[in-house]
């Protein structure tokens, strides 16, 4: 799958988010989508399912242009956890992704699920018969993120699937996602500089509304700090903010 991005805006009335935004990426490119809180990292996942559409500019999947509404053909090659994602919370983790199988219509997902589930919930076994309204946010996180991948996207977009995990799930989920990354395009967003260093090829850094670096996270690394935190710090020179007056939260009584 080649995915080319020409030109993309999304404002949203006077506020431009994004602004000509620009690349082709293909399958095995794992893009880590970098940017401050607000740079629109989320739009641009949006705009890439067809939650939202573009102001202006265009999306191509094999050089065909998508128009307003993708074809259900093109939506079935995506897996998307934008926004946490949401569960029928009244069924048990393999009730609900026998529903999402349905909704792909895999004839027998019992074996993707069992398997998918086991991999990612340690304790499966003692969970198997819960409603996942009684399950940890660190719990729901990885059924929602199993439910992207069930039917083995081409293109996985996945909006900060780490989010409520612990160290070792953490670990877990990325082994997962590295082991599925030549089979797909993704794109993942992550506060957690650590985790996009473990897991992207390539990087997209947004700030200002505007693409700041496209290109590969080797290529990034050269000639910055050697550690993607710094090298980003270095990238996006955090503004000064005037020095706030905070005495009042710091003095002693
Ligand atoms: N539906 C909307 N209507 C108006 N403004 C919006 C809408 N959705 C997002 N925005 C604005 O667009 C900007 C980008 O938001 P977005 O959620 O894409 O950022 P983000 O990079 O994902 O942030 P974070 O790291 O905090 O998750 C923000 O200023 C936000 O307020």
């Amino acid at each position: 799958m080649e995915l080319e991005l020409r030109q993309l805006t999304k404002s949203f009335g006077p506020k431009t988010v994004l602004r000509d935004v620009s690349l082709t990426a293909e399958t095995g490119y794992c893009v880590g989508v970098l940017g401050r809180n607000g740079a629109g990292k989320s739009t641009l996942f949006n705009l890439l399912i067809n939650v939202l559409l573009p102001t202006s500019g265009q999306i191509l999947l094999d050089g065909e242009t998508l128009g307003a509404t993708f074809p259900v053909a093109v939506k079935r090659r995506m897996g998307a956890l934008i926004n946490q994602g949401h569960l029928v919370e009244q069924l048990t983790a393999e009730e609900y992704l026998q529903f999402v199988a349905r909704i792909y219509e895999l004839p027998d997902a019992s074996h993707r699920i069992n398997s998918l589930l086991g991999h990612l919930l340690e304790e499966y076994d003692t969970v198997r018969r819960k409603r996942l309204s009684s399950f940890s946010t660190g719990m729901k996180q990885k059924v929602a993120v199993a439910s992207c991948l069930l039917h083995r996207p081409e293109l996985l977009i996945l909006d900060e699937p780490l989010n409520g995990l612990d160290v070792f799930s953490a670990e877990r989920m990325l082994e997962l996602l590295g082991s599925y990354r030549a089979q797909a395009l993704t794109f993942i967003s992550s506060h957690n500089l650590a985790h996009i260093e473990k897991i992207a090829t390539h990087l997209l850094i947004i700030d200002g509304s505007e693409v700041k670096y496209w290109g590969t996270m080797q290529e990034f690394l050269q000639g910055r700090e050697a550690y993607l935190n710094d090298a980003l710090l270095q990238l996006l020179h955090p503004a000064s903010t005037a020095a706030q007056n905070l005495t009042w939260l710091t003095t002693e009584r």
